[in-house]
């Protein structure tokens, strides 16, 4: 009798392993049936391939993914996220199609969201269809350069704390991690305008708010694999559990909001700040929880790509002497040498300084891929090809950016392509996203790098540090959703 059972547990166990297995490649066949060109998806990871270990950056993977399909002559494709299909626009008429002229179809992003689960998960970023169109309305107003230009003096004061910051470590010439400078500056000004306290991460990077947003985006092994178990992996949206499911930053965040609205209200005091519009919106129906949500979302979306937009232009700075010379020359041309009497409008004058930017951000997007969902069946132009509800969509944005068509050479940092804007063709450049869901905090991020640069190369000269790499590299095992390099960026820094 006992053996019997055994030789049945077994078939049982082999038969739905084999099923299994048949199903999962069956998975493998989406596309080809729909007529959509495919690559060779491999079990168990799909398309993954070496990225699915963290031996490989995702946005590497899809950069060579779009080359392999863009070589195929194809200008889409579709890939496979573990045995989860993704559509893959690869040519910049497919990219408008999904971010602009479709965009009713993939108003979307398809991320993770439950309110009462994980509170912090649901935002501007993530919520989909009537209800991110209801916060963006509510919310574009305060976004025009005439409420940006309302936050500057906030933004100005902290540049020259970044001064103070690194003046002795420049009389030293010492070798500096200027991603880490770069977070605390940029702690401190999101975090002034999102959270309406004094953050102070420059002057004192052990407070209690910088230790709590480290662990913001610091993810344990053990929470992926529980998002694997959860909710799979087939969706990139489902990343944001990730980040957002963590009960002590939920705490500390809602008491935090709490504590300074409470203060506000009994005080009247008015701030030019995000809280205060924040706050403000209240009179239409806006949650306390809201308001917590969208003001972690402000300082998580303007923190680390700020910041690392700064340090990856002052890396090139450092390996381009006579570009970081030229931008220096502007600055002080311009504005003069007093950084703390520069202006909102000068700032914005800065043409150069502004070129090297965009020449920064199209060779390291900080955010690598963008990706929507789609939400009603759409036909693909030319063919009878329909995406049904449902699908994720990801837009391959460092293989455009760094496509030698589009850009030839393209890792050499050469800010005048952008001479002529017209050169840049639409769709291929992609920094900020586009369309109706493209993002809203530009301007700012905009304003806090070009015032922190002109303010640091006013005052400082950056060169590489010993053994430098040329051009920085993803880290491959980074769970970060930006483009994150191993081991910080250090630069020498000098006085002038
Ligand atoms: C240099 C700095 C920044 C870069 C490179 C950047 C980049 C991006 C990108 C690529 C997207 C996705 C757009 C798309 O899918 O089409 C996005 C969305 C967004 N960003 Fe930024 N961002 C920056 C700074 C900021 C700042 C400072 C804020 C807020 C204060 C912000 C708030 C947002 C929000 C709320 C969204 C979602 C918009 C929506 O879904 O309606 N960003 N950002």
């Amino acid at each position: 009798m006992f053996v019997p059972v055994i030789e049945l547990f077994l078939v049982f166990i082999f038969t739905t392993l084999v099923g299994f297995y048949i199903y999962y490649s069956h998975c493998f066949t989406y596309w080809k049936r729909k007529g959509v060109p495919q690559l060779n998806p491999t079990f168990p990871v799909g398309d993954l391939g070496l990225s699915a270990l963290g031996k490989e950056s995702l946005y590497v993977r899809l950069q060579t993914l779009y080359h392999k399909f863009k070589n195929g002559g194809h200008k889409f494709g579709g890939i496979y996220f573990f045995n989860g299909p993704i559509y893959f626009p690869v040519d910049p008429y497919f990219v408008k199609e999904v971010l602009v002229s479709k965009f009713d179809h993939f108003v979307d992003r398809g991320m993770y969201i439950n309110v009462k689960k994980v509170p912090l998960s649901s935002n501007m970023f993530t919520m989909p269809g009537d209800d991110w169109k209801a916060i963006r309305a509510k919310l574009t107003p305060n976004f025009t350069s005439g409420k940006i230009k309302s936050m500057y003096n906030i933004v100005l004061e902290m540049s020259q704390n970044l001064l103070k910051t690194l003046k002795p470590l420049a009389e030293k010439e010492l070798e500096v991690d200027m991603k880490d400078i770069f977070l605390r500056y940029i702690a401190d000004v999101v975090g002034t305008t999102s959270f309406g306290i004094d953050v102070n991460s420059l002057k004192n990077p052990e407070s209690e708010f910088s230790q709590t947003i480290s662990k913001l985006f610091y993810l344990s092994p053990w929470k992926l694999f529980r998002l694997v178990v959860e909710e799979g992996l087939q969706n990139p949206g489902n990343i944001n559990k990730l980040f957002m499911d963590n009960r002590s930053l939920e705490n500390y965040f809602f008491d935090l909001v709490r504590d300074t609205i409470e203060y506000r209200d009994k005080n009247n005091v008015v701030r030019n700040d995000f809280l205060n519009i924040l706050m403000q919106l209240r009179s239409t129906g806006m949650t306390f929880q809201e308001i917590v949500s969208e003001a972690v979302l402000f300082f998580t979306a303007g923190y680390e790509t700020s910041s690392s937009v700064l340090s990856f232009c002052l890396h090139e700075f450092a390996h381009n002497e006579e570009i970081q010379d030229k931008a220096r020359r502007e600055i002080r041309e311009k504005l003069g040498t007093e950084s703390s009497k520069y202006t909102y409008d000068g700032i914005l004058s800065l043409s150069y300084v502004d070129k090297c930017l965009k020449e920064t951000m199209r060779k390291y997007p900080v955010v690598g891929m963008l990706n929507r969902q789609c939400v009603k069946t759409y036909q693909i132009p030319g063919t009878n090809v329909t995406i049904n509800p449902g699908t994720p969509v990801i837009i391959p944005m460092l293989g455009l950016h760094r496509d030698p068509d589009y850009f030839p050479n393209p890792l050499k940092f050469d800010p005048e392509r952008f001479n002529n804007e017209k050169n840049v063709t639409s769709f291929i450049y992609l920094p900020f996203g586009e369309g109706p869901r493209n993002c809203i905090g530009f301007r700012l991020g905009l304003i806090q790098t070009k015032l922190a640069l002109a303010a640091v190369l006013n005052d400082f000269q950056f060169v590489p540090a010993q053994g430098s790499s040329r051009h920085l590299v993803i880290d491959p095992s980074t769970t970060s959703v930006v483009f994150s390099v191993k081991g910080g960026i250090y630069l020498k820094i000098k006085k002038i």
